[in-house]
């Protein structure tokens, strides 16, 4: 062993801790020479802590083992070390809707993600960090891949899986299951690059990465690592009849569309007014509520380590 050795931390979500692929993978690399320790959460917080303490232990890679769930809280445990201290980000998916993993391209089934995971080069993506107000406190949370907001936070965190099911299929779907389920717009006044708009919204995504909510694309042109967050706003509706443009239009995309809008920058705030509902948002698959918000890019700011070609990196773009 050499000090230039890389060292690898497995954070594992404690209702995935007895895959037994995991388990066979994990002592296959570890017969291969690779230094492998494992930890295993009890509890929410538990994963954030692991990964903030790894740096101390002279961990070089921390591996996420679960869900998107888990990928957020390592994320903003590693948040938490100095730049130049920060380990770097792995992906073993194991949740239910791992969007990330999928989006970019990484292997789903535990032993070739592992195995992928020894081998792979880190890449220094863009890190979205939120700081909001809500119930009276304020918080500061970081993500990688999308925040939704309104519409899109209601169905990933409290839709039945029939419904998840449907809404997987792409924007029609989306469309079928509006019509069949009352929904509620979001209302609030919104801030970027210079300009503010009040505005009543179905749903919002701010995305790093592409997907959110088990395969919904929301943010089809977003790269991990451009500094940038891929904006959609969708209007709100009030008959059956503007269906046909805003399912057109979600469709394409549009920078200006008469309900879909499309477009990139660097921060993004909502403020809601005294009487507006608080805003569902969900955060890489993790729910909350807030009044206020602002998501802003910190780039190039963790190493991940990612597929070569990925779609999602600026560096693979073809000219
Ligand atoms: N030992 C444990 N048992 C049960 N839940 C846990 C445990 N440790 C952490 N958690 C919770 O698991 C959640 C994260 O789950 P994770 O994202 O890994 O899986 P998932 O929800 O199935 O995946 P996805 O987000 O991809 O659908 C966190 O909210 C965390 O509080």
């Amino acid at each position: 062993m050499t000090d230039s050795q890389q060292r690898f931390l497995l954070i594992i979500n404690g209702k995935s801790a007895g895959n037994p692929e995991l388990r066979e993978a994990v002592e296959e690399q570890r017969k291969a020479g690779m230094l492998i320790t494992v930890r295993s959460t009890w509890e929410g917080g538990d994963a954030a802590l692991f990964a903030e303490e790894a740096a101390d232990a002279g961990i070089t890679h921390v591996i996420a083992c679960g869900g998107d769930g888990t990928v957020n809280e390592v994320v903003n445990g590693l948040m938490r070390v100095a730049y130049d201290r920060r380990p770097a980000l792995g992906i073993v998916p194991l949740g239910s809707a791992n969007d990330f993993a999928t989006s970019t391209g990484l292997p789903l089934e535990p032993g070739p993600a592992l195995a992928e995971a020894m081998t792979l080069t880190s890449y220094p993506i863009d890190v979205v960090r939120v700081t909001a107000e809500g119930n009276d406190k304020s918080s500061t949370q970081y993500y990688v891949n999308m925040t939704t907001g309104g519409f899109g936070a209601e169905i990933t965190s409290s839709t039945p899986k029939t419904l998840k099911r449907m809404l997987g299929g792409g924007a029609y779907s989306v469309m079928g299951a509006l019509k069949a389920w009352r929904h509620r717009s979001y209302r609030g006044t919104l801030h970027w690059g210079g300009q503010e708009q009040n505005a009543s919204l179905l749903l919002l995504a701010l995305g790093n990465g592409r997907q959110s909510g088990g395969g919904q694309v929301l943010a089809p042109r977003a790269k991990l690592d451009d500094g940038r967050l891929d904006v959609l706003l969708v209007k709100d509706f009030s008959s059956v009849k503007e269906l046909p443009t805003l399912i057109n239009e979600l469709q394409s995309f549009p920078a200006d569309g008469e309900y879909v809008r499309y477009f990139t920058t660097n921060k993004f705030t909502v403020t809601t007014q005294r009487d507006d509902p608080a805003w569902p948002l969900t955060l890489d698959g993790e729910a909350c509520q807030y009044d206020r918000f602002c998501a802003e890019v910190v780039p190039l700011a963790l190493r991940v380590l990612l597929p070569e070609g990925c779609a999602l990196l600026s560096t693979n773009d073809r000219h």
